[in-house]
């Protein structure tokens, strides 16, 4: 019986959680096959009030996962959380069981004029983080140069944050969080304070790269259209104390564009994500 029962389990799947009364150190640390991020029972409260309460998620891994919810829910400060920027009450965030500070994590803020450095030119804000980590120059070389050809960079990459627009500051911050080659990318409303073309621009270029390197991603977005578009799944959230209202899938073929906005799948996740969302704002 035994042995029979054995040889139905998957050996490249991470084990089964044992029963809590068997569960031994590292027995927490079980994660679902697919699943990059697992959070459970995560507790935040600011002065008072309650933000999260026992909140549980799991985030697959190598997917877009657009962030979409009531103003103030929280979007911000669950990205913040689990890359480890804030600290939360109770709770558990591991990244196929590791600590966030065991794991490579990029991530990219709205405001890019706070981000970039100014005393630096945009090629050595990008290759900053690198010489951080102490990696070798040949290699930090090799890394830069594949990271220019596969957003075809296009302007010259010596000029220091004044002379450049905002889109090119922000593109530079997007490079500089990718270029550490990040098991996990946040970006917070990172094409917000952009002109449209720019935002065209920088969501393909992103799409591409994402996509071509699988990096699990989580996006907060104001834009409901963008959600949906860059996303393979977007999470609804509640108001608060926040909660999981509901994920839909979208699985349009990439690179996907503006004319993706007008197919019928498009529509209909967008049309079922803007219903959750006026029923969690009526609430
Ligand atoms: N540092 C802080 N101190 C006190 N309260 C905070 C702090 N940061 C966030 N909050 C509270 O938590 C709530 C959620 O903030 P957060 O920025 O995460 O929400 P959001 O969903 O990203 O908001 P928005 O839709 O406005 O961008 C805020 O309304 C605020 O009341």
């Amino acid at each position: 019986m035994r042995a029979a029962h054995l040889k139905s389990v998957d050996l490249s799947a991470p084990a089964a959680p044992p029963p809590a009364a068997q569960a031994g150190p590292g027995a927490h640390r079980w994660y679902a096959p697919g699943t990059h991020i697992t959070i459970r029972g995560l507790t935040k409260r600011f002065e008072g009030s309650t933000l999260y309460d026992s909140f549980d998620l799991d985030i697959p891994k190598g997917k877009i996962v657009s962030v979409f919810g009531p103003n103030g829910c929280g979007k911000s400060t669950l990205i913040n959380m689990i890359s480890g920027i804030m600290p939360y009450d109770r709770g558990q965030i591991l990244f196929e069981g590791k600590e966030a500070r065991d794991t490579r994590i990029g991530y990219v803020f709205q405001n890019y004029r706070e981000a970039v450095f100014p005393w630096l030119r945009a090629i050595d804000n990008i290759r900053y983080p690198l010489q951080y980590l102490g990696i070798p120059k040949g290699e930090r070389q090799e890394r830069l140069d594949r990271l220019v050809e596969s957003f075809e960079v296009q302007f010259d990459l010596n000029r220091y944050p004044y002379q450049m627009s905002g889109g090119q500051q922000q593109l530079v911050s997007i490079m500089r969080a990718l270029v550490v080659d990040p098991e996990v990318l946040f970006l917070d409303e990172p094409f917000s304070a952009l002109d449209y073309e720019m935002v065209l621009f920088l969501r393909g270029r992103l799409q591409k790269v994402l996509t071509e390197r699988q990096v699990t991603t989580l996006l907060v977005s104001h834009d409901l259209d963008e959600a949906v578009l860059l996303a393979d799944e977007v999470l609804l959230l509640s108001k608060r104390p926040t909660h999981v209202a509901e994920r839909l899938d979208f699985d349009a073929p990439r690179p996907r564009t503006a004319d993706t906005t007008v197919t019928p799948e498009f529509i209909r996740v967008k049309t079922r994500a803007l219903e959750v969302f006026q029923r969690e704002v009526r609430k």
